[in-house]
């Protein structure tokens, strides 16, 4: 992975994502830290994600389009079908994330 010269990446540590977990040493203290600091970088991604969705959704209806697009989510169930079956349930909570108060 290029190194990111955004401080907003380096404050989550994104620099660091490839690195080979077998390279972690074996205690508990130091893989928990790393544990907490994927969860964070996690937590602001899918803020981010769900942000953009809404904001998608937002003009789509604005504008006079559907709510939902069938054919997109179908990509991102593809896409989170990397993580096996358990891919399925978190690309369509990601999806009813996106969807807001309304979502079904
Ligand atoms: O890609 C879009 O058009 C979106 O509105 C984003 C998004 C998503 O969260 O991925 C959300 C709702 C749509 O049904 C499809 C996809």
């Amino acid at each position: 992975m290029s190194e990111s010269t955004d401080p907003a990446d380096r404050d989550l540590g994104i620099e660091n994502l490839s690195a080979d977990v077998a390279d972690l040493p074996d205690d508990i203290d130091t893989l928990r830290l790393e544990i907490d600091r994927m969860d964070a970088l996690i937590l602001a991604a899918v803020q981010r994600r769900s942000a953009v969705s809404k904001k998608i959704g937002a003009y789509r209806m604005a504008t006079g389009g559907p709510r939902l697009v069938h054919s997109r989510e179908v990509k991102v169930l593809d896409r989170f079908s990397a993580l096996g079956s358990e891919g399925h349930t978190l690309a369509m909570l990601l999806l009813r994330l996106g969807r807001g108060p309304l979502g079904r």
